[in-house]
């Protein structure tokens, strides 16, 4: 069955500073719907109003045409990869495995690089080993939608690739939201891509408005 999450009416401002004033973005399950921007447009403000770990006095956040005040106390509907690294520090992975309720086995076989990290803290991986487990333990989970900001940062090529196709293979489970400037993998995965300028969100039509709206270099081809 078809799900639908949709965020409008949003607005966000800074002191005298307006952030987002025009924002309508409707995500389907089975779908992954991106949003790119230049930095500082405000896609983090925007990802955290809708999973609510930010205040604004307006916004509507709609799950199947009904809005939710708090999303984020409801994981069986939408969970958050942030920016920042969430998953407990001093627990090892073993157990952080358990909290989430997937399985570490399944993990280290798709992953051998991951394979006797078990017992490991969670502090003592590396910075990119840390990033790409806490977005498969977002990606795996059992909510019906997901949002990931930046899910990318830190990660080399290959691991970039790994992350893509497990995104690719998600869409079958949920619906993805996601934001990145590693620009060329969203545009591969992306079944549906916003740009956020100037407060407003704009459904792209091809990939060439990207640089319309200045977030790419006029000679980029794509
Ligand atoms: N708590 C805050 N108080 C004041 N200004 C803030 C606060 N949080 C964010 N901002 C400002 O709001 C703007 C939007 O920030 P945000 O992090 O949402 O942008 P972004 O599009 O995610 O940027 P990037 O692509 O660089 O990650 C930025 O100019 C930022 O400096």
């Amino acid at each position: 069955m078809k799900h639908v999450l949709e965020f409008d009416s949003i607005q966000l401002s800074f002191g005298e500073r307006r952030i987002l004033s025009d924002i309508a973005v409707r995500c389907e399950t089975n779908k992954i719907t991106a949003l790119l921007g230049r930095n500082g447009q405000g896609k983090t403000s925007l990802f955290k109003i809708v999973y609510g770990a930010l205040e604004t006095n307006e916004k509507s956040i709609r799950f199947d045409g009904t809005p939710i005040a708090k999303p984020c106390s409801r994981p069986d509907l939408l969970r958050y990869l942030p920016q920042f690294n969430f998953a407990p520090a001093f627990l090892n992975l073993a157990r952080v495995f358990e909290d989430f309720e997937l399985d570490f086995g399944e993990f280290s076989n798709r992953f051998p690089e991951f394979r006797s990290t078990s017992r490991r803290c969670v502090k003592n991986l590396s910075g990119g080993e840390r990033r790409f487990l806490e977005t498969y333990l977002i990606l795996k989970s059992k909510s019906k939608f997901v949002i990931l900001d930046e899910p990318f940062t830190h990660l080399m090529p290959l691991q970039i690739e790994k992350i893509s196709q497990l995104i690719i293979e998600e869409k079958a489970n949920k619906g993805i939201i996601v934001t990145d400037h590693m620009y060329i993998s969203i545009l591969d995965v992306a079944d549906n891509v916003y740009v956020l300028t100037n407060g407003k969100t704009h459904l792209l039509k091809n990939n060439a408005e990207l640089a319309i709206f200045g977030y790419i270099p006029p000679v980029v081809q794509l």
